[in-house]
């Protein structure tokens, strides 16, 4: 069983991996922020940074979808692939920052590697507001992010949609998550949970 939880940048995918992966017993795999090499260069200048950032996050997701192939082990999954080029890239170079050159030299390298990606058997998309995004992201205190904004979550939130309303690759639950707090109400998570299960009916 492979379930991915996707959202925008503080919308809560780390912490529900964490609590999903405990509850089922199954492997988490997490994104590769805090060993990042670009990351914080990345936010301090993003027409500089965007590519070698991209094609760093295209790296270590395709290795994760290798591990995820090759293991044969439940696993949830913290992001996908998909988002780096669908929303991530996308956005950059629809705002100026990542140029038509290099999207498409990240482009064809993403196609090539899309055509070994299984998709996951669920994918959870967390969706929140742009308010509720900033205050996650607050609460969270990473430095380097303090300069991320309105106008660039709002991009990557209008991304989303798109590209949620479209996804045909496998099942698909949508949690809307500004009024609930799964962390601190294990009614919430168990919301989550009765959805998860009522996805994956037979599967489990
Ligand atoms: N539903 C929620 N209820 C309460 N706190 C939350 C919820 N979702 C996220 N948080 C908090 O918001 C911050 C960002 O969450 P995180 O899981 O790191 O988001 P993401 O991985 O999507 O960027 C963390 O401090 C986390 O504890
Ligand atoms: N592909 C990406 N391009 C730019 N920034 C990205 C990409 N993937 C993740 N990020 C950033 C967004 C956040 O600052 C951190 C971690 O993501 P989060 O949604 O908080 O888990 O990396």
């Amino acid at each position: 069983m492979h379930i991915a939880v996707t959202g925008n940048i503080g919308a809560g995918k780390t912490t529900l991996t964490t609590m999903l992966s405990k509850h089922y017993g199954w492997d988490a795999q997490f994104e590769d922020v805090d060993h990042n090499p670009y990351l914080e260069d990345f936010y301090e200048d993003m027409s500089k940074w965007s590519f070698a950032l991209q094609i760093y996050f295209l790296g270590s997701r395709f290795r994760q979808v290798k591990e995820i192939r090759e293991s044969g082990k439940n696993i949830v999954q913290d992001r996908t692939i998909y988002e780096d080029a669908y929303i991530f890239a996308e956005n950059l170079n629809d705002m100026g920052l990542l140029t038509e050159r290099d999207f498409n030299n990240y482009s064809s390298v993403f196609h090539l590697m899309k055509s070994f990606v299984s998709a996951p058997d669920l994918l959870i998309y967390l969706k929140s507001d742009v308010p509720n995004l900033v205050k996650k992201i607050y609460k969270r205190g990473r430095d380097y992010e303090a300069s991320i904004s309105i106008e660039y979550l709002s991009k990557l939130n209008e991304k989303y949609e798109k590209w949620i309303s479209n996804y045909k690759e496998g099942k698909l639950l949508i949690i809307e998550v500004d009024d609930l707090d799964f962390v601190e109400r294990p009614e919430d998570f168990g919301y989550i949970l009765e959805k998860i299960e009522a996805e994956l009916h037979g599967l489990f």
